[in-house]
């Protein structure tokens, strides 16, 4: 019972993250036709946290633009040629889940996603996520919030894997999900001061049977100063994975 309330759970979110209208109304209308969990996932208007917002800076806005804009422009352009579209982002995504060792009523009430779990916009982890049609590449424009301090006036390298984990996690989400980290090797080159805008690359290496190797770098926006390089392998899992506790 469980195990199929929470599959359900699944295949709705993998339609979550695109950012494409038209597969968002097929995924609605695949959900409707299906039991009232699923139709309720898609009764509310949740918050897209990836939208611009007042704590965004100039550089910020102007990339945000930047790919944006390649992502409209594509739209009316067909399939051909490479171009980014946007990731919606959320901040939930257990409320509907029943059952298992860690779904918990508490758990999902109040579950967020970590990176999302801060509603003063600007204070922490400001992000918006887009990936290439052939999804061999993600690219995040990140703006360190005053609450992801490490060293004086410098990001928390746990911030940064923080966001290298999210930016390769959810590149190997995009081509299959679920997925879980099972390796991540970072190496810091040069401090993130705080308050400053970042890109966030990830590239897919290659995928052998459920292993995914992804890598990663982090690099001002100028690309003159390399921030961080990563790599990371993500393990495709069965939904009954997360249920063993
Ligand atoms: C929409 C929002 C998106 C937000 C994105 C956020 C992303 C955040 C992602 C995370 O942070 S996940 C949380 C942190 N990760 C974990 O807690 C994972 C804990 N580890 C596990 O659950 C399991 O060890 C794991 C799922 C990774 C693997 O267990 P399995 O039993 O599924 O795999 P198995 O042991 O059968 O190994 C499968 C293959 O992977 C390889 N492998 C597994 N772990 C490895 C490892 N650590 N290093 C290298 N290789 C590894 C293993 O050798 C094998 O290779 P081969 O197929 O070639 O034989």
């Amino acid at each position: 019972m469980a195990r199929s309330a929470i599959g359900r759970l699944f295949a709705g979110l993998r339609c979550l993250p695109v950012g494409n209208t038209q597969l968002q109304t097929q995924c609605s209308r695949w959900s409707s036709e299906r039991t009232g969990v699923e139709a309720s996932m898609f009764s509310h208007k949740p918050r897209d946290f990836s939208l611009p917002n007042p704590s965004w800076g100039e550089e910020m806005k102007r990339l945000y633009k930047h790919y944006n804009l390649q992502s409209e422009e594509a739209a009316g352009q067909g399939e051909d040629g490479e171009w980014w579209t946007r990731l919606p982002s959320y901040n939930r995504s257990l409320k509907y889940a029943t059952g298992g060792v860690y779904l918990s009523k508490m758990i999902q009430s109040k579950a967020r996603l970590f990176t999302r779990n801060i509603r003063d916009p600007g204070a922490a982890f400001e992000y918006v996520l887009f990936f290439r049609n052939d999804k061999q590449r993600c690219l995040c424009i990140f703006q360190a919030g005053h609450l992801l301090e490490g060293p004086p006036g410098h990001v928390h390298g746990g911030a940064i894997a923080t966001m290298i984990d999210t930016v390769t996690g959810t590149h190997a989400s995009l081509l299959s999900a679920p997925v879980m980290t099972a390796n991540l090797n970072i190496n810091y080159r040069s401090p993130i001061p705080l308050g400053s805008t970042v890109l966030i690359e990830s590239t897919l290496d290659k995928e052998e049977g459920k292993k995914k190797f992804i890598s990663c770098k982090v690099s001002s926006t100028d690309g003159s100063k390399l921030h961080t390089e990563a790599t990371a392998l993500f393990v495709s899992i069965s939904v009954s994975h997360l249920l063993r506790g």
